[in-house]
């Protein structure tokens, strides 16, 4: 059993507030994805947080400096999990735990473009961090890269601490992601450039939950149907 994220990644304020009214009783966790919340600000996280108060919100801040100061805002306006780069400075790191804890919420640590996942890990499950994103970017996707890998290794550390894999997550693997650790798994594009998007979401959110195959049951539920 996994939960489901759905990154928003549109720069468009009311595109995103209608595709997250379109996926939100789909999925687990809404999450402003970086360009989004570059774009939109805060505002946008209101917005939805007045909208969807059954969702968990993760906004993907991103932070390299200045953890404390930069996350509190956010927390503050309901954001349940912001993500801290895990190439930051440690003290960065361990700002955006302290004012997650202030809050009683959730910060993630994004292990993309981080050389030794796993010391880092260790390092920030030490500090206290809540999840460890193990996330292959969209550039990295696009020059082949998947999540797979990584996923491998830091469920091998055998930590804990819950783990977020996203990377051009789709239906047809994530079966494969849950069953190799993933606590939370974030579909972007799989939702937003489906057909139907909804339909898409309660797709990945059956397999991560455990309620349908998606392996040879999917299989078999795609080719009657
Ligand atoms: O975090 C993301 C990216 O860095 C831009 O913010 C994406 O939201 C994340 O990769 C999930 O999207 P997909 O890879 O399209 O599933």
């Amino acid at each position: 059993m996994a939960l489901t994220q759905m990154a928003l990644d549109s720069l468009d304020f009311d595109a995103t507030v209608a595709l997250a009214a379109k996926v939100a009783p789909h999925v687990d966790i809404l999450e402003i994805g970086t360009p989004c919340i570059k774009h939109n600000g805060i505002d946008l996280l209101k917005t939805l947080r007045a909208k969807f108060p059954n969702n968990k919100i993760l906004v993907d801040l991103k932070t390299m400096d200045a953890g404390f100061y930069e996350a509190e805002p956010f927390y503050k306006a309901g954001a349940d999990i912001c993500t801290v780069l895990g190439t930051a400075d440690l003290g960065t790191i361990k700002g955006v735990i302290d004012v997650a804890n202030k809050y009683g919420k959730e910060a993630q640590v994004d292990l993309i473009n981080v050389t030794d996942k796993a010391t880092r890990t260790q390092e920030a499950v030490k500090l206290g961090a809540h999840i460890i994103g193990v996330h292959t970017g969209l550039d990295q996707q696009a020059a082949g890269g998947t999540p797979f890998t990584d996923l491998a290794l830091i469920a091998s550390l055998n930590t804990g601490v819950k783990i977020s894999v996203a990377g051009g997550v789709k239906a047809a693997t994530t079966a494969q992601v849950r069953d190799a650790g993933a606590t939370i798994i974030v579909a972007g594009a799989a939702i937003y450039g489906a057909a139907d998007p909804a339909a898409s979401a309660a797709e990945i959110t059956a397999i991560a939950h455990g309620t349908t195959g998606g392996g040879v049951f999917g299989w078999l539920k795609k080719l009657f149907s």
